[in-house]
């Protein structure tokens, strides 16, 4: 897959670009409704014999609009929404620019500048789509835009339990310890990506060693507590026991949780490492112990838990 960033005003022209079958959107999480609107469009390139595209949109537009200052979480940040595109079958990647002058931009001339000038023969995006200046183009305006210079394919709300598979909901699921279920509606597993740091060098001394993960402060994190994780390092898939949180036991002052691993049956140096961690299932809440013995007391039992649970997912 290739990735081409896009700004306003860009310079590629329509004739030294492949015909191409695009999915628009900003779709964060890339859930079940996403994949959806994503694999029209890689169906519609195959049976026209043309290029598979995304086009979509970073930073997030509404934290810009809203121009709160505040730091966007991702369900998947960049460098995730690549690599689940580039399994999807994604054969290019246009990410826009969102700044206030693309938010400006008449919805005609958004279409003109992004759809019709990047050669776009088809075009899917889900039924609240909307572009241009205040999001006044939508999806019953997308026809009319289109000049007839491509068609456009609407996708309709997927449901679960009959409310709409969106982003929001998947993010309220995180935030409050529902993981399995966010992963349902996700049709994955919620991963996240980082680069094995130095921690206090505690963990081996206490029969746990724990990878330590360096993550992307724009990555939206479960709730804190332990869980039941695999970690894919150099196409290899481990089994293990993750804690996000903030080692209340032995630390008091951290203001930031932290996100650390024991990988089962593994005892290698990885520092430096990039590894990838799957989120799997919801243990427990993180708990302030009165002494280590308690904490490794407690990890045994984790442990114990975490292989039995592995044990009757197979
Ligand atoms: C499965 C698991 C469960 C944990 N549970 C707790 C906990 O409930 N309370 C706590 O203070 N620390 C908990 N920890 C964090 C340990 O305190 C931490 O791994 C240890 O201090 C080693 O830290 P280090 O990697 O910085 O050396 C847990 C760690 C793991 C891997
Ligand atoms: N089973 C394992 N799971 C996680 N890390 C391991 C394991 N075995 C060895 N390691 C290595 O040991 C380090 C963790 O040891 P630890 O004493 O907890 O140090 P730190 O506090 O720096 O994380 C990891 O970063 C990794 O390089």
């Amino acid at each position: 897959m290739r990735t081409i960033t896009l700004t306003y005003p860009h310079t590629f022209s329509g004739e030294k670009l492949p015909e191409t079958a695009a999915a628009i959107g900003f779709f964060d999480g890339i859930h079940k409704g996403h994949q959806k609107v994503i694999n029209t469009a890689v169906t519609q390139a195959r049976q026209s014999n043309s290029e598979s595209a995304v086009i979509t949109f970073h930073p997030d537009p509404s934290s810009v609009l809203k121009n709160d200052g505040q730091q966007v979480q991702y369900i998947t940040p960049l460098a995730e929404k690549q690599q689940i595109l580039q399994e999807l079958g994604v054969d290019r990647l246009y990410i826009i620019t969102f700044d206030k002058t693309l938010a400006s931009l008449d919805p005609q001339a958004f279409i003109d500048h992004f759809i019709i000038q990047l050669n776009i023969k088809h075009l899917a995006a889900g039924f609240d789509f909307s572009y241009g200046h205040k999001g006044k183009g939508n999806a019953g305006t997308l026809e009319d835009h289109s000049r007839g210079a491509f068609d456009v394919t609407i996708i309709e709300q997927v449901t679960s339990d009959e409310q709409k598979i969106s982003s929001t909901r998947i993010r309220e699921l995180l935030q409050s310890g529902n993981l399995e279920e966010a992963n349902r509606l996700l049709g994955r597993t919620l991963s996240v990506r980082g680069t094995v740091k130095k921690g206090d060098e505690r963990g081996r001394s206490i029969g746990f060693p724990t990878a330590n993960l360096d993550i992307s402060s724009d990555a939206l994190l479960p709730k804190v507590g332990v869980y039941a994780v695999k970690v894919v390092w150099q196409n290899n898939i481990y089994e293990g026991m993750a804690n996000l949180g903030y080692n209340p036991t032995f630390t008091a002052d951290r203001n930031e949780p932290i996100v650390e691993v024991n990988i089962f049956d593994y005892n290698k140096d990885l520092y430096g490492e990039e590894l990838v961690l799957e989120w799997h299932h919801y243990v427990r809440d993180e708990v302030k112990f009165d002494t280590r013995e308690e904490l490794i007391e407690q990890m045994e039992k984790d442990e114990t838990a975490i292989r039995h649970f592995f044990y009757h997912e197979r």
